[in-house]
């Protein structure tokens, strides 16, 4: 391992003996004062007084504690379960102790303040703790050992907000107790309490600390009685940053960025490969030594030495320094079927996490045995047991490694969890040489298991959940690189970022200077990526202006926002464009002061250039924000080929994304010249279809301007370059409502949408479902007002939808008939028939062999709905046993009502359209008058003048009973 993959020898093992140089000052993970607190090494030598305690129900009890009040404490307190998953747990094989809750219990207010707050800075201080002053011990449990308590190893839960450790301090008891060893492990290492040793001494005051995710234990109790009061060690404050101890680490700190150096050297060195492929040497993560979750790992809340660590990687300025909580997910099939996860728990089966050989060396390195599974040799096989359990492991089913957080110094950021770290090759010093097996990044004990049993297609399972905290590290002049293979939107987060840090200093900048332009300052809102003012000079010549480098990153962030626009598909390693606002987000920043002062006068808008041509390429222009960016863009930059490209893309997408595309054209933030041009390319490609010349919205741009004018990949299949004719392509294509939208600007928008009226009115008489589209259309009020004032081409549209509702008009009010001459019931031609024909009854029988057969035909055709469907109205009920079952139907008036109604509306709706028209005349004579005309015109004479007499002949009323017939088919 003398050199990397890189060529240049050396970084990954400086880096790593630089990160070695911060273990020196760090806390220990335990502290453990035996004996007389004030006697202790680490204590401050302050003699620690004993509280004043007091119990509700029982009052003030003496120390040491005495025969009796032990045993009214005894009763007074419960048994102490434990925490197994998410529910605690009565087992006096794991746990026997008795306790009594904080809330019955009170200790004198000058002991906390003075005796605990002292003993917690001191367990501070030896933890390595950083900033104490905002640490409390919060109490927890009194906790009673008789002989036989104990508690088998475990972690401590952290049970409130803020608690990263627990402080056990003992009470004196007459007579004190023995055994009972407190075991505190970490990383291989123990340390021991033995409690025992002047537990009876009237003044002695015992504790220990530790931090809760330290695996510990407490031994047997075997004689007397043991008393402690258990402490939540609590974090008040949110942590800041760990900073590195002020003295004693410069040797470290050189070294580190000597190794940073290198490893930038290295990498320069070696090609980039392809652009969104994350290559091997870009990061390096290092395992944390403490335990953390989801809701505690932060920057804030580093345990002791990983404090250290990241203290110092955070002081090097040529770092980027992130945490991730990575999960391994590993899950077997279960041999044994008639294994019983539960009853084995039950039992207590978990003999091989508890170890009572006696093992008393303070600070001994441990051989970390208490492994999630033993291997075992079974006739050449190797089996592997569940540790707790005892079941015997067959299959592995998967083993995965996700990221489960990921922290960057500002807080959360999901976006570089698609980096996927791949621990055994990117753990520091873990390469090529397989140190970084998966299973030692991750320890042999699993956090967290679970079982299922069987399922319908799998057999029992059981699943393991190791949990490992990292420090991810990668040189910060290579951050682009990095995110780049995250994806668009960890790319982007950086570069908001540094346009936030640039509008800080400049502000501050300001600040400072309070003459000169201060007026125009004033006026002058800070750029928001929103709306960034239109004077990019004050914005300095270019990120190399930035305070302290801080600038260093913005072109490598722009060009990759531009890379990935372009993208290899697929190769967004996660991430893609369609998520979220990412095209929105990405214009503004790409707009805004600072890059476009970094781009300068010639080049000012090519990166936002290059983005929108890409993405409109993809037909990425999908989102309402994304078009609202587009509009203040433009304004923003006043560059001419930008808005050629803004043209193109609305000429291109049309058709697509008409709704899109008419947003962009009517946005208020878009120049107004921009947007006269882009009505009329939206209008051209919908309605015109490339006809040049049509005034006010020709537009060469629409068809070949902008730099994006290939035209061979657009997806959406229309081609905007072929004319169309009026009603065709585009148009066809619209929905009622799109038509309708567009209705309102072609007759009440900008002159350059009004410019299209005539060929839009064409268009719409021209589409095969015209007169579904116009009763919508007159409805609209644009429509409406047009057709008030007699615009010709509007009215034309009235005049043709009038005459459509005339000349059902004409045919007069729907005569009461049984007949319904539309019924269809396909396999009954006999009773098809008779729907259709002018009998009101019919009997029908022989069809069924029982009377449910019938039944179910009946609901079949004269359910719910089915005649209306189909054309009839009728109702059917079936009588009648076994063979002899039949069925009758009887037609009812619902048809013709539904006829009269429609006949209504028509009406109605020719009246609405008349008096748009200012025609009065009363509508259905007029319609029979010019329909009778029309009649008269042609020879024809089938229609009868409205508002004659009905034939009532033709309507049977009540058919005399004696008249019902059977009809029976054969
Ligand atoms: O009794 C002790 O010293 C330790 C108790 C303990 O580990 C716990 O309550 O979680
Ligand atoms: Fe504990």
């Amino acid at each position: 391992m003398a050199s990397t993959s890189s060529g240049s020898p050396g970084w990954q093992e400086r880096l790593r003996d630089a990160v070695a140089l911060a273990g020196s000052q760090h806390g220990s993970f335990a502290w453990i004062v035996d004996g007389n607190y004030e006697k202790s090494e680490c204590g401050s030598g302050a003699e620690r007084r004993l509280p004043s305690l007091s119990v509700r129900g029982m009052g003030p009890v003496t120390l040491p504690l005495g025969r009796e009040s032990a045993a009214a404490l005894l009763s007074a307190g419960s048994p102490a379960p434990y925490g197994h998953g998410l529910s605690t747990v009565l087992d006096p094989e794991v746990r026997r102790s008795t306790q009594l809750d904080a809330a019955e219990v009170e200790l004198d207010a000058g002991w906390r303040e003075e005796e605990l707050a002292g003993i917690v800075a001191d367990a501070c201080a030896a933890l390595g703790v950083r900033s104490p002053s905002s640490v409390r011990a919060h109490l927890y449990k009194l906790l009673l050992y008789e002989p036989g308590g104990h508690f088998r190893p475990h972690r401590d839960t952290e049970k409130e907000p803020g608690m990263f450790g627990t402080l056990v301090v003992q009470l004196p008891v007459a007579g004190g107790h023995e055994g009972g060893e407190l075991r505190v492990r970490h990383a291989g290492q123990v340390r021991v309490w033995r409690t025992a040793a002047g537990s009876q001494e009237p003044a002695a005051l015992q504790c220990a600390a530790f931090y809760a995710d330290c695996e510990h234990e407490l031994t047997m109790i075997t004689s007397g009685l043991r008393a402690a009061l258990v402490f939540n060690l609590v974090r008040t404050a949110p942590g800041a940053v760990p900073r590195p101890p002020p003295q004693g680490h410069t040797g470290a700190a050189e070294a580190l960025m000597a190794a940073v150096r290198a490893w930038e050297a290295a990498l320069a060195a070696a090609p980039e490969g392809a652009a969104a492929r994350l290559r091997p040497d870009a990061l390096r993560a290092i395992p944390l030594v403490h335990q953390y979750t989801e809701t505690n790992l932060s920057f804030g809340r580093l345990k002791g030495r990983d404090a250290e660590l990241v203290g110092l990687l955070c002081d090097c300025e040529a770092l980027e320094v992130h945490l991730a909580l990575i999960a391994r997910n590993v899950s077997y099939t279960v041999v044994d079927e008639r294994w019983e996860y539960e009853r084995r728990k039950r039992c207590g089966f978990s003999d091989a996490l508890y170890d009572d050989s006696g093992d008393d060396d303070e600070d001994e390195d441990e051989d970390d045995e208490e492994d999630g599974d033993e291997e075992d040799r079974d006739g050449g096989r190797e089996r592997s047991y569940d540790s707790e359990t005892g079941a015997e492991l067959e299959d592995c089913v998967w083993d995965r490694v996700t990221t489960q957080l990921w922290l960057s110094r500002q807080g959360p950021e999901e976006e570089l969890k698609a980096l996927e770290l791949d621990l055994t090759s990117v753990t520091l010093g873990g390469c090529g040489d397989g140190e970084a097996q998966v299973g030692g990044i991750f320890g042999a004990k699993p956090d967290r298991r679970e079982y299922e049993g069987y399922t319908g297609n799998t057999g029992p399972e059981l699943a393991y959940w190791y949990y490992r905290a990292v420090v991810v590290i990668w040189p910060r002049a290579r951050g682009a690189e990095v995110r780049t293979a995250a994806g668009v939107g960890a790319v982007l987060v950086a570069l908001e970022r540094l346009l936030a840090e640039r509008d800080r200093q400049l502000q501050q900048l300001q600040l400072q200077q309070p003459g000169g332009d201060e007026a125009e300052a004033a006026g002058e809102p800070q750029h928001q990526a929103s709306a960034p003012p239109r004077d990019p000079g004050k914005h300095g010549k270019g990120p190399e202006d930035w305070e302290g480098g801080a600038g260093d990153q913005l072109p490598q962030l722009v060009a990759a926002v531009g890379r990935l626009a372009e993208g290899r598909r697929g190769a967004f390693a996660g991430e893609s464009w369609e998520r979220g606002d990412l095209p929105a987000r990405a214009l503004r920043a790409l707009v805004s002061p600072p890059v476009l002062a970094w781009e300068g006068g010639a080049g000012r808008g090519a990166s936002a250039l290059r983005l929108l041509s890409a993405l409109a390429r993809s037909g990425a222009v999908r989102s309402g924000s994304f078009i609202a960016a587009i509009a203040s863009a433009a304004s923003a930059l006043s560059v001419p080929a930008f808005d050629d490209a803004v043209v193109a893309l609305v000429a291109r997408q049309a058709v697509s994304q008409t709704e899109r595309c008419l947003q962009l054209a009517t946005e208020a933030a878009a120049p107004e010249e921009l947007r006269g041009r882009l009505a009329g390319a939206l209008m051209e490609a919908l309605i015109s279809g490339g006809d040049a010349g049509s005034g006010g919205g020709g537009d060469a741009a629409a068809r070949g301007g902008g730099d994006d004018s290939s035209g061979s990949d657009v997806t959406d299949g229309s081609d905007v370059g072929e004319p169309v004719g009026a009603g065709n392509g585009g148009f066809a294509a619209l929905k009622l409502d799109q038509v309708v939208t567009l209705s309102k600007h072609v007759c009440a928008g900008a002159a350059a949408f009004r410019a299209h009226l005539p060929a839009f009115c064409a268009a719409v008489l021209g589409r095969p479902d015209c007169q579904a589209l116009l009763p919508a259309l007159l409805r609209e009020a644009a429509v409406a007002e047009a057709v008030r004032a007699r615009e010709p081409h509007a009215t034309r549209l009235a005049e043709a939808r009038a005459a459509e509702l005339e000349a059902v008009v004409a045919r007069g009010r729907p005569v009461p008939s049984w007949e319904q001459p539309e019924a269809r019931l396909p396999g009954y031609p006999q009773v098809e028939a008779f729907l259709r024909g002018p009998e009101k009854r019919m009997v029908l029988a022989g069809l069924w062999k029982r009377r449910p057969q019938a039944q179910s035909w009946v609901d079949q055709h004269f359910g719910c709905c089915a005649g209306t469907r189909n054309g009839y109205s009728a109702t059917a009920r079936a009588d009648g046993v076994g063979t002899r079952a039949y069925v009758t139907i009887v037609k009812d008036h619902r048809l013709h009502g539904e006829r009269v109604r429609q006949y209504e509306q028509t009406v109605a709706e020719l009246e609405e359209v008349r008096a748009l028209m200012g025609d009065s005349r009363p509508t259905e004579a007029a319609a029979a008058a010019v329909q009778s005309g029309a009649d008269s015109a042609a020879g024809a004479s089938r229609s009868r003048p409205a508002g004659r007499p009905s034939k009532r002949a033709n309507v049977p009323k009540a058919e005399p009973r004696s008249k019902r017939r059977r009809t029976s088919s054969t």
